[in-house]
């Protein structure tokens, strides 16, 4: 009798590398997305100290990753090849903007005072590591993976704490809905199909750096989470 599941030998469906990568890598992908001070802003038992902490931290990170955006930006003009790019990074980069009036706001809210807080150890470090990112020897494909992984794990941590069945404390929604809504859910996703295209005609040297790069990046957020559960 005719196998009926096997009759169909179906061209399996193309994962991206971006996917791949992530499967590979999956813990530390997890340990991201899912850090334990995000997940104590979901369930409502996040230590206020630890968000000004983060808060804090975390402005003084955007400042830092403005200008890298901003290379990004230039590089999507030079290096693409696909004129829609730029469109997408030039969303990005305007929206920090807010992004920064938008901490300015919840600084005042919170009673931190940006202007006497200095960069802990990990943010120093992330920051550094982006630095070197922008350098001229970065390929397009490798820079715009790290970014893609840079905006997809706020993305992916913060729209779990909007997912039912959350207890976040209303004061802290906003800073959930900043990252979790459906519009950046949908900016990460173009910055994504970007990055995907460029792996896919990318040498092997090329790929190995990308995916390197992407682990880094997964690396120095769990690093900056931990930084900001310790409080300071
Ligand atoms: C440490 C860190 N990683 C990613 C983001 C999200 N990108 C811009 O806001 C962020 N704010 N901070």
């Amino acid at each position: 009798m005719k196998n009926l599941e096997t009759s169909s030998m179906e061209e399996p469906e193309k994962t991206g590398m971006i996917d791949t990568w992530l499967d590979k890598h999956s813990s530390i992908y997890t340990a991201a997305t899912r850090h334990a001070f995000v997940v104590s802003i979901r369930d409502g038992s996040v230590d206020l100290s630890s968000f000004r902490t983060w808060l804090g931290q975390d402005y003084l990170f955007v400042r830092g990753f403005v200008p890298f955006v901003a290379n990004v930006l230039i590089r999507a003009g030079k290096e693409s090849g696909e004129s829609s790019d730029m469109e997408v990074v030039l969303g990005g980069l305007a929206s920090l903007y807010d992004e920064i009036e938008w901490f300015k706001r919840e600084g005042s809210k919170w009673n931190v005072d940006f202007s006497t807080i200095v960069p802990q150890k990990a943010n120093q470090e992330y920051r550094r590591f982006l630095e070197a990112l922008m350098s001229s020897g970065v390929k397009y494909a490798v820079i715009m993976t790290a970014f893609w992984a840079i905006e997809a794990v706020y993305q992916e941590s913060f729209a779990h704490c909007l997912e039912d069945g959350n207890k976040t404390p209303a004061e802290l929604t906003g800073a959930c809905h900043r990252w979790g809504n459906d519009g950046f859910k949908q900016y990460c996703l173009s910055v994504k199909n970007i990055a995907e295209r460029c792996l896919e005609n990318a040498s092997s040297e090329v790929l190995a750096e990308a995916e390197n790069v992407l682990v880094r990046v997964l690396e120095h957020e769990v690093a900056f989470w931990e930084m900001s559960r310790g409080g300071n």
